[in-house]
């Protein structure tokens, strides 16, 4: 038999060997009714072990062998992993048969992203589960985003069941974790399950407690279509993916799908379960959670927390609650440093964008900068992964702004707007505009540290306008602190600060608090009296003086080399705050020259002259693209 045959008959025999694989995958679901399903997410702060849990809990229903090629399967991004933390949420089914009863049961495991600038996303994750596991480092303890999730999926109903993982470490201390589940959570400390997710230990006393604890969804597969977005992703080869709860009813491959919010129509091309990977099944039913290939061609048309229909059998039904649009509230402006590369690069920022619904992006004009974009981003954290994913991707070809949030402009008539971009928000002329308020937006951050540092960290929360609002000890040496802080304050590195002034052994979580009065003006920095719209900053007036001085010196510092004199001013409300002057000074390139050396000072002319060239006019000098990306990379 020739090699070609051979092959064609191997390749025949893995795709029936699929099909019946698929065919008792989908006998067995039909089996299992829906009160043995059990949904469920894991609520854990950063590196607690939450993926080599779901790993090992892949492994023990036999999802994925074990070995190293299957490690992490549900932390998929590549800058996810770069950073070790988990952005997107991804999803996996499991069977689980109950040794004591033999019952089979069918088990969604429903990964979320970790950090609360997801927090609509996390909500709507968690809405499609039962309970949670609630994971804590035996060696850490209780932090800060432990606290912060706890209360969200506590306040949507979860049943929460405390796992005290690396048990394994020599700097365990389990009976100390044990007493913050206590003392922290209210859960009785007999429910702990202790468990290294490393070596394996215990991990078997999870899926029962599980089964026990947690409650199986309530849905009707005779009720009418209700499915919660709960996810989705673009996929290369099929386009969008869109990970739902069937709430009731059931979906099958062909049905008409109409969207509550949107009212547009789909077609359910595919439908199936995540195991690990996409498994098509004829349809899935209310209690699962599954995917659905909708044929949809703009990624941002999967709104995350919009309820599915069956088109034709929707009238008089009512959305499911929790949807909300995602709000961006950290900004950043981005221009290519070469204004001619615009073109080529808004084809790719497009399409970058295209595949993170969670990013907004309108395009912008700078007098200094020429065009670009604005971005906006969910929170400080999502905001700080997408500009490294373009300083990565372009390197110094990119020169971003620093972010900036929006403000609030309450009118004398009662109107209100946003302003997003710091050059819109009334300067000079702000009289005119018949102003009744300015507001900014807070948020309440939650931070464990040891209570060593509280002074210090107390301090900082102050310098940065925090108002402090709970201080609590956890157990022996570690406090849980809150403050109200602006959250322009959080975006200027204030984790950095934080991790700074205590060794690294703080963690930080927040969450929206609000938009609050506050006395907020615009500083402008002029050079010899043009403003440069892409350095303008909104700032509280209590940091005029001193953010003015560091501007104008820092911003001289990049500007060193000029044949004019040049005035830096830092100006609020056309009042100079500070100023820098640099003397004219002429930069002789041939004077180290033989004068006999025509061809090479002909040759250093020329390239002085070429050097010009790339400067930029602004105003009466000229300014390199370089002195605004150092000046703006130091600002972060
Ligand atoms: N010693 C020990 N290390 C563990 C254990 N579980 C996880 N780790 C390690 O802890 C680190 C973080 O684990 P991950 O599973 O990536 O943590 P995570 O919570 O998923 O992190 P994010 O996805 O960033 O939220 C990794 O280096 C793991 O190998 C454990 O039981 N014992």
């Amino acid at each position: 038999m020739s090699m070609n045959k051979t092959a064609a008959i191997e390749d025949k025999k893995i795709s029936l060997d699929k099909e019946s694989h698929i065919k008792s995958v989908q006998e067995r679901i039909a089996k299992i009714p829906i009160s043995n399903y059990r949904n469920f997410s894991i609520v854990a702060h950063v590196d607690h072990g939450k993926s080599t849990l779901s790993d090992r809990l892949l492994e023990l229903t036999g999802v994925i062998q074990p070995g190293d090629a299957n490690k992490q399967v549900l932390d998929k991004l590549d800058v996810e992993r770069e950073r070790g933390i988990t952005v997107k949420a991804q999803t996996c089914s499991m069977f689980y048969v109950d040794p004591k009863t033999n019952e089979d049961y069918l088990l969604h495991l429903v990964d979320t992203p970790g950090h609360v600038d997801f927090r609509a996303e996390v909500s709507r994750s968690y809405a499609s589960c039962g309970g949670a596991l609630l994971l804590i480092d035996a060696s850490q303890g209780v932090q800060a985003q432990t606290v912060a999730n706890f209360y969200l999926a506590y306040s949507m109903g979860l049943k929460l069941i405390p796992v005290i993982n690396k048990i394994d470490l020599d700097a365990a201390d389990i009976p100390r974790a044990m007493d913050q589940v206590e003392t922290t959570f209210e859960l009785p400390r007999e429910d702990c399950i202790p468990v290294s997710a490393k070596t394996g230990l215990n991990i078997e006393n999870i899926i029962p407690s599980i089964i026990q604890n947690i409650p199986a969804p309530s849905g009707d597969v005779d009720k009418p279509l209700k499915a919660l977005l709960v996810d989705s992703w673009h996929d290369p080869y099929v386009g969008v993916v869109m990970l739902i709860h069937v709430v009731d009813g059931v979906v099958r491959k062909g049905m008409k799908l109409l969207s509550a919010h949107s009212e547009k129509r789909y077609d359910v091309k595919e439908v199936g379960i995540m195991y690990p990977d996409k498994m098509p099944m004829d349809c899935v039913k209310a209690g699962q959670v599954a995917y659905i290939i909708p044929g949809m061609r703009n990624p941002r048309e999967a709104m995350i927390g919009d309820t599915f229909y069956q088109y034709g059998k929707h009238e008089g039904l009512e959305p499911l609650p929790g949807f909300e649009e995602p709000k961006p509230m950290v900004f950043v402006g981005a221009f290519p440093a070469d204004g001619g590369e615009f073109k080529v690069m808004n084809d790719h920022m497009e399409n970058l964008v295209l595949n993170d619904r969670s990013v907004t992006l309108e395009k912008e004009t700078s007098n200094a900068l020429g065009l670009g974009w604005r971005l906006g981003f969910l929170g400080s954290l999502h905001a700080s992964v997408f500009k490294e994913r373009l300083e990565n991707e372009y390197g110094a070809k990119i020169i971003l702004t620093a972010p900036t949030v929006p403000y609030k402009l309450v009118y004398k008539d009662g109107k209100e707007t946003i302003v997003t971009n710091p050059d819109e928000f009334p300067g000079a002329d702000f009289r005119n505009h018949n102003i009744e308020m300015l507001m900014e937006p807070y948020v309440n951050a939650i931070m464990t540290i040891p209570d060593e540092y509280i002074g210090t960290v107390m301090s900082l929360c102050e310098n940065n306008r925090g108002i402090q609002k709970e201080l609590e000890y956890l157990t022996t040496g570690q406090v849980l602190l809150k403050y109200e802080i602006p959250l322009a304050q959080l975006v200027e590195d204030f984790f950095g600060k934080l991790k700074g002034c205590t060794k690294g052994y703080a963690s930080l979580d927040y969450e929206d608090s609000g938009y609050k009065k506050s006395d907020i003006v615009k500083m402008e920095l002029c050079v010899n009296g043009e403003p440069q719209d892409a350095l303008t900053q909104v700032m509280h007036r209590s940091q005029v003086l001193s953010r003015g001085k560091e501007y104008v010196t820092r911003f001289k510092e990049y500007l060193k080399f000029q044949l004019f004199e040049v005035a830096i001013q830092a100006k609020v409300n056309n009042k100079v705050v500070a100023r820098e002057t640099i003397k004219a000074k002429r930069k002789d390139v041939t004077q180290k020259l033989h004068a006999a050396d025509i061809s090479r000072r002909k040759k250093l002319l020329l390239r002085q002259k070429e050097g010009k060239k790339q400067m930029k006019a602004s105003g009466k000098i000229s300014i390199n693209q370089e002195a605004y990306q150092a000046f703006l990379r130091r600002a972060d």
